[in-house]
């Protein structure tokens, strides 16, 4: 079987400072590359976990496969079409939805839920009442009611605008779902709520699946396989269980000897003012990995 995702030795440049302080500035400070040679895969189907500190540029390359972000080097292609193409370009983006961080930003605040889920067909021109029969079955495909088409997104709650973002992100019948922390910042039995849905769309509609983030005790649970992020490289991909129990690289045994202990009993005692977000790993992490890595495997 082919991939329906491939990068291929992929990198992205940021220059250092604002437009304005290069602007000032006769000695602009150096660009830095925030992917570097970046080389995955994704099959049909599949769902890949991609991990990393808070600035690994996990967000840059999900973005960067969409054509948000403008590659320096390196080659994408979808369903086995290079995508620098304009037509094959378009054609990716026809089939590939993200979910971003924060669903509520994302969501235009001064449109009807209704509105959000099927702007692509008002501007296909498709009639009202179609639309809104489309965008009530998006809806019970998600689990919210009928009647959420005529809310606003900040009449919605972190679980809820989380399941229109999978809605929305759907509604186009993608083959790739980039997910972007689909979990942060909701409540456990919330996060799980919505991995479940996921899950179970992915199940029903067959679509694969680049979920980012942080949180290693949830993707454990969800994804094929995992590729895990340092300072812009991928130092390690394998299947999630063979990732997991014997991590070939030391960033990734140090990510997995921080990740949360789910067991109350095992849990380490934590005083209150400092007590640890299960949601991000360790911030003294950073202070216990190498900073001369080895070269990647
Ligand atoms: N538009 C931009 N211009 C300049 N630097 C940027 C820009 N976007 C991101 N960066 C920098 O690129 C690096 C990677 O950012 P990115 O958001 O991809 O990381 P991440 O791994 O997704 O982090 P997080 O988990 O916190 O979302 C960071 O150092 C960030 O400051």
């Amino acid at each position: 079987m082919s991939p329906l995702l491939a990068i291929d030795d992929l990198s992205v440049t940021f220059a250092r400072g604002g437009l304005l302080s290069r602007l000032i500035n006769p000695f602009p400070l150096p660009s830095f590359n925030v992917i570097d040679g970046v080389t995955l895969s994704l099959m049909p189907g599949e769902t890949l976990g991609l991990v990393g500190e808070s600035g690994s540029g996990k967000t840059t390359l999900a973005r960067t496969i969409l054509g948000l972000v403008r590659a320096a080097a390196g080659r994408i292609t979808f369903e086995g079409r290079d995508v620098a193409t304009p037509a094959d370009f378009r054609a990716m983006r026809r089939r590939s939805a993200m979910m971003f961080q924060d669903p509520v930003a994302s969501l235009s605040p001064r449109l009807r839920i209704g509105t959000l889920l099927t702007e692509p067909q008002i501007i296909q021109g498709v009639p009202m009442p179609d639309r809104r029969a489309a965008a009530k079955a998006l809806l019970a495909l998600v689990g919210l009611p009928a009647s959420f088409v005529d809310r606003f997104p900040h009449e919605l709650s972190g679980g809820q605008a989380r399941r229109v973002g999978v809605a929305r992100a759907l509604a186009m019948k993608p083959h790739l779902l980039l997910a972007d922390e689909p979990t942060a910042g909701l409540d456990v039995s919330v996060q799980g709520d919505v991995l479940n849905l996921i899950g179970e769309l992915k199940r029903e509609l067959g679509f694969a699946a680049m979920i980012v983030t942080h949180n290693l005790a949830m993707i454990r649970h969800v994804s094929d396989r995992l590729a895990i992020m340092y300072l812009g490289r991928l130092v390690e991909t394998g299947p999630t269980q063979d990732v997991f129990s014997a991590p070939m690289h030391p960033y990734t045994a140090t990510l997995i000897q921080s990740e949360p202990i789910p067991d109350p009993r095992r849990a380490q005692p934590e005083s209150g003012r400092h007590r640890r977000n299960p949601e991000c790993v360790s911030p003294t992490l950073w202070l216990r990995i190498p900073h001369t890595l080895p070269d990647r495997p």
